[in-house]
């Protein structure tokens, strides 16, 4: 499904921008179709900066990345558009995912649009399925986001990420802005999608109890790199890496 090989980025830093940091420096991994790869990290490591790699969002320096086959390292955006609807990621914060100004529906809408398809009935059939799959109703559609709770909000990011039926979604940090009882249904709802739809998931999170109930091969980062990678339950059972024990330890410890 997915393919990161020797993966590199720097960006410029220090006061007048000469000279580079590397944010994520030499990462290879791979993803299968229908599985996740869990990705842990302290804050800084090099996370989101590495999730918008894999889907294009940035450019890389170094290094490729191989989707279905096909290299799309060095896409530019118009190459990358009949691609999106196969790749999806979801971000942290739904508040700012969607457009202040867009209702639900319209949101929803948006990425039919943009892919070409046309047909009302059809997309209106549609959101109300998805809508469903993510439990909520179809009295949503006319709300503005405001005027809905972050769990609600995350749901219709969700949905509006999985409508095209993507093979392959990042999960950004998908409920660390929810709150725990909220979290549940949210990871529910994306394990009914992958067990469904047979979605590859890269899903990050600081959460390590988390990580471990999502995940079947999990990634340590530490400065950019991925240190260590093994089976959720051969990470936790042995940890390969110092760094990895005490990350472990200090999350057992908080
Ligand atoms: N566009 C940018 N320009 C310069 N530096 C950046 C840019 N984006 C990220 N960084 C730096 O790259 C480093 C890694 O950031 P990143 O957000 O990828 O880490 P993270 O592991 O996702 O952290 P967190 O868990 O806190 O979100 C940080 O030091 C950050 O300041």
């Amino acid at each position: 499904m997915l393919e990161v090989i020797h993966l590199t980025k720097t960006f410029a830093a220090g006061l007048w921008g000469r000279t580079r940091t590397t944010v994520v420096d030499d990462v290879s991994f791979s993803v299968k179709a229908g599985t996740t790869l869990g990705l842990v990290g302290r804050s800084g490591s090099g996370k989101s900066t590495l999730a918008r790699l894999v889907v294009n969002l940035i450019p890389c320096d170094t290094g490729r990345i191989i989707f279905n086959g096909v290299e799309i390292s060095r896409f530019t955006t118009r190459q990358m558009k009949p691609l999106r609807k196969d790749m999806q990621i979801l971000f942290q914060n739904p508040e700012t995912s969607l457009n202040p100004r867009l209702s639900i529906g319209a949101s929803l809408a948006e990425p039919y649009r943009l892919h070409g398809i046309c047909d009302k009935e059809h997309i209106a059939g549609q959101i109300e399925m998805w809508l469903q799959f993510v439990g909520l109703d179809t009295g949503i559609l006319s709300r503005q986001p405001y005027q809905l709770s972050g769990g609600q909000l995350q749901r219709i990011c969700i949905a509006r990420a999985l409508l095209l039926q993507p093979g392959f979604l990042v999960l950004d940090e998908p409920t660390s802005m929810l709150d725990v009882s909220v979290q549940a249904q949210v990871i529910e709802v994306l394990k009914n999608a992958q067990k469904t739809y047979g979605i590859a998931y890269l899903f990050i999170s600081h959460d390590l109890d988390l990580i471990k109930a999502c995940s079947d091969e999990i990634a340590v980062m530490h400065r950019g790199r991925i240190i260590e990678q093994q089976p959720a339950a051969a990470l936790y059972s042995q940890p390969r890496e110092e760094y990895t024990k005490k990350l472990l330890a200090a999350f057992v410890n908080f």
